[in-house]
């Protein structure tokens, strides 16, 4: 089944055009690495797939909330704990069991703690460990795996897989191989060519 198709796709970036020609399909069960170099337009493509950018150029066809966008920033509220974080998503997202969350991250013994009482690799634990209370199907992750240890690695992978074992499918910007059997999208030969984007409004549509 396919969860999201991406035809022609043009996105812009601080008012420039910045990729161009993007095509991919995304299936159920597929996992698809995004590779570029450096400012080529990784996290610009998923925040435009996200909806916080308008698309300049072709179509995302996907189904409406099918996708949850994980960025650089955790989304964390910091005077909240562990689980206060995990419970205020799963009901912005109806989804109610915190627990398997908690496990998959590790995060049990630390689930009393305030967010801003965290280190860099447990907040980051803790902000994927919220892709498992939204329920949604298509994970958009913008390199996910910073600040985290070799076995922290190992529970994103292991996430990740049982995520698209079940139907679901990931769509990951990153530069190191977490050794998971996905498919790569490497950007950069897309390369937008400059263009007059006089009319186009990025900030807002
Ligand atoms: N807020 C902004 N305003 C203007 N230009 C920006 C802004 N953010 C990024 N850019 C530019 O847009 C281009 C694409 O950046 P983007 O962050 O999408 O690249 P990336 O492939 O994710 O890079 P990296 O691998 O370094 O994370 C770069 O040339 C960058 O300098």
């Amino acid at each position: 089944m396919e969860l999201m198709k991406v035809t022609n796709l043009a996105c812009t970036r601080g008012g420039v055009a910045v990729l161009e020609g993007v095509d991919f399909t995304l299936k159920a069960g597929q996992i698809l690495m995004l590779r570029g170099p450096n400012g080529i337009g990784k996290t610009t493509l998923l925040r435009t797939l996200a909806g916080l950018q308008p698309v300049l150029e072709g179509s995302v066809l996907a189904a409406p909330d099918a996708l949850t966008y994980g960025a650089h920033a955790d989304g964390l509220k910091s005077t909240l704990t562990v689980t206060e974080n995990l419970t205020f998503w799963g009901r912005v997202y109806g989804v109610a069991d915190i627990a398997p969350a908690l496990k998959a991250f590790n995060l049990e013994d630390l689930k009393d703690r305030a967010a801003h009482n965290l280190s860099a690799g447990q907040k980051r634990r803790l902000g994927l460990a919220r892709l498992l209370v939204t329920g949604r199907p298509v994970w958009a992750l913008d390199e996910p795996t910073v600040s985290l240890d070799v076995a922290s690695v190992g529970l994103f992978a292991d996430a990740v897989q049982a995520h698209c074992a079940a139907g679901g499918a990931a769509l990951i910007a990153t530069h190191i191989d977490m050794g998971l059997d996905a498919d790569v999208l490497d950007l950069t030969g897309n390369k937008a060519k400059p263009r007059d984007l006089a009319g186009f409004d990025e900030a807002f549509e």
